[in-house]
Protein backbone atom coordinates (compact mmCIF):
# COMPACT_ATOMS: atom_id res chain seq x y z
CA UNK A 1 0.00 0.00 0.00
CA UNK A 2 1.66 2.95 -0.63
CA UNK A 3 1.78 6.38 1.76
CA UNK A 4 -1.00 8.27 -0.50
CA UNK A 5 -3.26 5.69 0.56
CA UNK A 6 -2.49 5.55 4.54
CA UNK A 7 -1.35 8.81 6.91
CA UNK A 8 1.71 8.01 8.32
CA UNK A 9 0.81 9.84 11.45
CA UNK A 10 -2.08 7.68 12.72
CA UNK A 11 -1.31 4.92 15.79
CA UNK A 12 -3.77 3.50 18.02
CA UNK A 13 -2.21 4.10 21.16
CA UNK A 14 -3.86 1.72 23.16
CA UNK A 15 -2.30 -1.12 21.35
CA UNK A 16 1.31 -0.29 21.96
CA UNK A 17 3.22 -1.82 24.64
CA UNK A 18 4.74 1.09 27.77
CA UNK A 19 7.56 3.03 26.06
CA UNK A 20 8.23 4.90 29.47
CA UNK A 21 11.38 3.05 30.25
CA UNK A 22 12.61 2.44 26.72
CA UNK A 23 15.70 4.95 25.90
CA UNK A 24 16.02 5.99 22.38
CA UNK A 25 18.78 7.00 19.66
CA UNK A 26 18.03 9.43 17.06
CA UNK A 27 20.63 10.55 14.33
CA UNK A 28 19.34 13.08 12.38
CA UNK A 29 21.32 14.00 8.47
CA UNK A 30 21.64 18.20 8.30
CA UNK A 31 21.23 17.74 4.50
CA UNK A 32 17.24 18.89 3.58
CA UNK A 33 17.25 20.54 7.52
CA UNK A 34 14.00 21.98 6.89
CA UNK A 35 12.63 18.44 6.06
CA UNK A 36 14.42 16.64 8.76
CA UNK A 37 13.83 19.02 11.86
CA UNK A 38 9.78 17.99 10.83
CA UNK A 39 10.71 14.27 10.63
CA UNK A 40 12.41 14.80 14.28
CA UNK A 41 8.97 16.50 15.51
CA UNK A 42 7.14 14.39 14.87
CA UNK A 43 9.20 11.07 16.14
CA UNK A 44 9.81 12.93 19.47
CA UNK A 45 6.44 14.32 19.38
CA UNK A 46 5.22 10.63 19.13
CA UNK A 47 7.96 9.46 22.00
CA UNK A 48 6.64 12.51 24.04
CA UNK A 49 3.05 11.30 23.46
CA UNK A 50 3.27 7.44 24.82
CA UNK A 51 5.51 8.35 27.57
CA UNK A 52 9.28 8.24 26.48
CA UNK A 53 10.63 10.81 29.19
CA UNK A 54 12.52 13.51 27.30
CA UNK A 55 15.95 12.82 28.78
CA UNK A 56 15.62 9.05 26.92
CA UNK A 57 15.94 10.39 23.80
CA UNK A 58 19.78 11.29 22.73
CA UNK A 59 19.86 13.04 19.31
CA UNK A 60 23.30 13.06 17.05
CA UNK A 61 22.83 15.51 13.80
CA UNK A 62 25.42 13.90 10.94
CA UNK A 63 26.52 15.97 7.83
CA UNK A 64 24.58 13.69 5.19
CA UNK A 65 22.22 10.59 4.85
CA UNK A 66 25.12 8.48 4.02
CA UNK A 67 26.36 9.13 7.30
CA UNK A 68 23.87 8.31 9.48
CA UNK A 69 25.22 4.48 8.76
CA UNK A 70 28.75 5.46 10.69
CA UNK A 71 26.50 7.76 13.00
CA UNK A 72 24.03 5.09 13.84
CA UNK A 73 26.99 2.71 14.56
CA UNK A 74 28.71 4.87 16.93
CA UNK A 75 25.55 5.55 18.80
CA UNK A 76 25.10 1.90 19.12
CA UNK A 77 28.26 1.03 20.08
CA UNK A 78 28.53 3.72 22.95
CA UNK A 79 25.16 4.32 24.08
CA UNK A 80 22.51 2.68 26.05
CA UNK A 81 19.74 2.33 24.02
CA UNK A 82 16.77 0.15 23.14
CA UNK A 83 16.22 1.45 19.58
CA UNK A 84 17.31 3.63 17.04
CA UNK A 85 16.02 5.66 14.89
CA UNK A 86 18.05 7.30 11.50
CA UNK A 87 16.44 10.27 10.07
CA UNK A 88 17.50 11.47 6.52
CA UNK A 89 16.02 12.97 3.52
CA UNK A 90 17.40 11.80 -0.38
CA UNK A 91 16.14 13.71 -3.45
CA UNK A 92 16.44 13.52 -6.94
CA UNK A 93 18.82 15.21 -8.70
CA UNK A 94 20.27 15.80 -11.81
CA UNK A 95 22.56 12.81 -11.64
CA UNK A 96 22.86 9.30 -10.53
CA UNK A 97 24.09 10.66 -7.14
CA UNK A 98 20.66 9.58 -5.68
CA UNK A 99 21.06 6.38 -6.45
CA UNK A 100 24.05 5.54 -5.04
CA UNK A 101 23.52 7.74 -1.76
CA UNK A 102 19.64 5.64 -1.13
CA UNK A 103 21.11 2.33 -1.98
CA UNK A 104 24.16 2.73 0.21
CA UNK A 105 22.17 3.87 3.37
CA UNK A 106 19.69 1.40 2.67
CA UNK A 107 22.04 -1.66 2.72
CA UNK A 108 23.85 -0.08 5.75
CA UNK A 109 21.32 0.06 7.78
CA UNK A 110 20.02 -3.29 6.90
CA UNK A 111 23.62 -4.55 7.80
CA UNK A 112 23.34 -2.94 11.21
CA UNK A 113 19.47 -4.54 11.81
CA UNK A 114 21.52 -7.54 10.94
CA UNK A 115 24.91 -7.81 12.92
CA UNK A 116 23.68 -5.75 16.46
CA UNK A 117 21.09 -6.74 18.68
CA UNK A 118 19.40 -3.11 18.54
CA UNK A 119 16.87 -2.66 15.95
CA UNK A 120 17.53 0.55 13.93
CA UNK A 121 14.78 2.15 12.54
CA UNK A 122 14.99 3.52 8.67
CA UNK A 123 13.44 6.93 8.65
CA UNK A 124 15.00 8.48 5.43
CA UNK A 125 13.21 9.99 2.88
CA UNK A 126 13.75 9.17 -0.83
CA UNK A 127 11.92 11.38 -2.82
CA UNK A 128 11.81 12.45 -6.21
CA UNK A 129 11.23 16.39 -5.49
CA UNK A 130 10.99 18.53 -2.01
CA UNK A 131 7.06 18.76 -2.28
CA UNK A 132 7.08 14.98 -1.99
CA UNK A 133 8.95 15.02 0.81
CA UNK A 134 7.04 18.45 2.41
CA UNK A 135 3.85 15.83 1.97
CA UNK A 136 5.38 13.16 3.97
CA UNK A 137 7.40 15.15 6.75
CA UNK A 138 4.07 16.69 8.73
CA UNK A 139 2.10 17.81 5.25
CA UNK A 140 -1.19 15.74 3.54
CA UNK A 141 0.74 12.18 3.59
CA UNK A 142 1.35 12.80 7.54
CA UNK A 143 4.82 12.29 9.24
CA UNK A 144 7.41 9.77 8.85
CA UNK A 145 9.19 10.20 11.81
CA UNK A 146 5.62 9.48 13.81
CA UNK A 147 5.45 6.40 11.88
CA UNK A 148 9.36 6.06 13.00
CA UNK A 149 8.98 6.52 16.69
CA UNK A 150 6.19 3.69 16.76
CA UNK A 151 8.17 1.30 14.95
CA UNK A 152 11.02 2.20 17.45
CA UNK A 153 8.13 1.22 20.28
CA UNK A 154 7.25 -1.74 19.32
CA UNK A 155 10.80 -3.02 18.56
CA UNK A 156 12.09 -2.67 21.34
CA UNK A 157 9.49 -4.37 22.87
CA UNK A 158 9.53 -6.96 20.63
CA UNK A 159 13.34 -7.37 21.49
CA UNK A 160 12.85 -6.77 25.01
CA UNK A 161 10.29 -9.86 25.00
CA UNK A 162 12.60 -12.06 22.69
CA UNK A 163 15.41 -11.39 25.37
CA UNK A 164 13.07 -13.26 27.98
CA UNK A 165 12.82 -16.58 26.20
CA UNK A 166 15.18 -19.68 26.23
CA UNK A 167 18.28 -18.86 23.87
CA UNK A 168 18.16 -21.01 20.66
CA UNK A 169 21.57 -21.21 20.18
CA UNK A 170 21.66 -21.23 16.24
CA UNK A 171 18.12 -21.35 15.64
CA UNK A 172 15.75 -18.43 14.03
CA UNK A 173 13.02 -17.21 16.54
CA UNK A 174 10.77 -16.46 13.81
CA UNK A 175 10.87 -19.93 12.23
CA UNK A 176 11.54 -22.49 15.06
CA UNK A 177 7.71 -21.68 16.65
CA UNK A 178 9.19 -20.35 19.63
CA UNK A 179 7.45 -16.66 18.36
CA UNK A 180 4.42 -16.11 16.98
CA UNK A 181 3.53 -12.74 15.79
CA UNK A 182 0.16 -11.84 14.13
CA UNK A 183 -0.42 -8.23 13.49
CA UNK A 184 -1.78 -6.72 16.27
CA UNK A 185 -1.40 -9.22 18.55
CA UNK A 186 0.94 -9.29 21.78
CA UNK A 187 4.04 -11.64 21.56
CA UNK A 188 3.61 -14.57 23.15
CA UNK A 189 6.82 -16.26 23.63
CA UNK A 190 6.37 -20.45 23.80
CA UNK A 191 9.13 -22.38 25.30
N1 LIG B 1 22.05 14.91 -2.03
C1 LIG B 1 21.79 14.53 -0.74
C2 LIG B 1 22.78 14.10 0.14
N2 LIG B 1 24.06 14.01 -0.28
C3 LIG B 1 25.18 13.99 0.66
C4 LIG B 1 25.51 12.56 1.17
O1 LIG B 1 24.48 12.06 2.02
C5 LIG B 1 26.82 12.59 1.95
O2 LIG B 1 26.67 13.46 3.04
C6 LIG B 1 27.97 13.06 1.09
O3 LIG B 1 28.03 12.25 -0.07
C7 LIG B 1 29.29 12.97 1.87
O4 LIG B 1 29.52 11.64 2.27
N3 LIG B 1 22.48 13.72 1.40
C8 LIG B 1 21.17 13.76 1.84
O5 LIG B 1 20.90 13.42 2.99
N4 LIG B 1 20.18 14.19 0.99
C9 LIG B 1 20.45 14.56 -0.28
O6 LIG B 1 19.50 14.92 -1.03
C1 LIG C 1 21.07 12.80 -3.63
C2 LIG C 1 22.08 13.76 -4.10
O1 LIG C 1 23.26 13.69 -3.78
C3 LIG C 1 21.64 14.76 -5.12
O2 LIG C 1 20.54 15.46 -4.59
C4 LIG C 1 22.77 15.73 -5.48
O3 LIG C 1 22.28 16.46 -6.57
P1 LIG C 1 22.95 16.24 -8.02
O4 LIG C 1 22.65 14.83 -8.44
O5 LIG C 1 22.28 17.27 -8.92
O6 LIG C 1 24.44 16.49 -7.89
Amino acid sequence: MATINKNLSVYDKSALPSAKDFRFGVVVSEWNENITEGLYKGAEDAFLDNEVPAQNIIRWNVPGSFELIYGAKKMLQTQKVDAVIVIGCVIQGQTKHFDFVCEGVTQGIKDLNVQTDIPVIFCVLTDNTMQQSIDRSGGIHGNKGTEAAIAAIKMAYIRQQASLTHDYAGQNLLTSGAMQLDEGTPLELKE
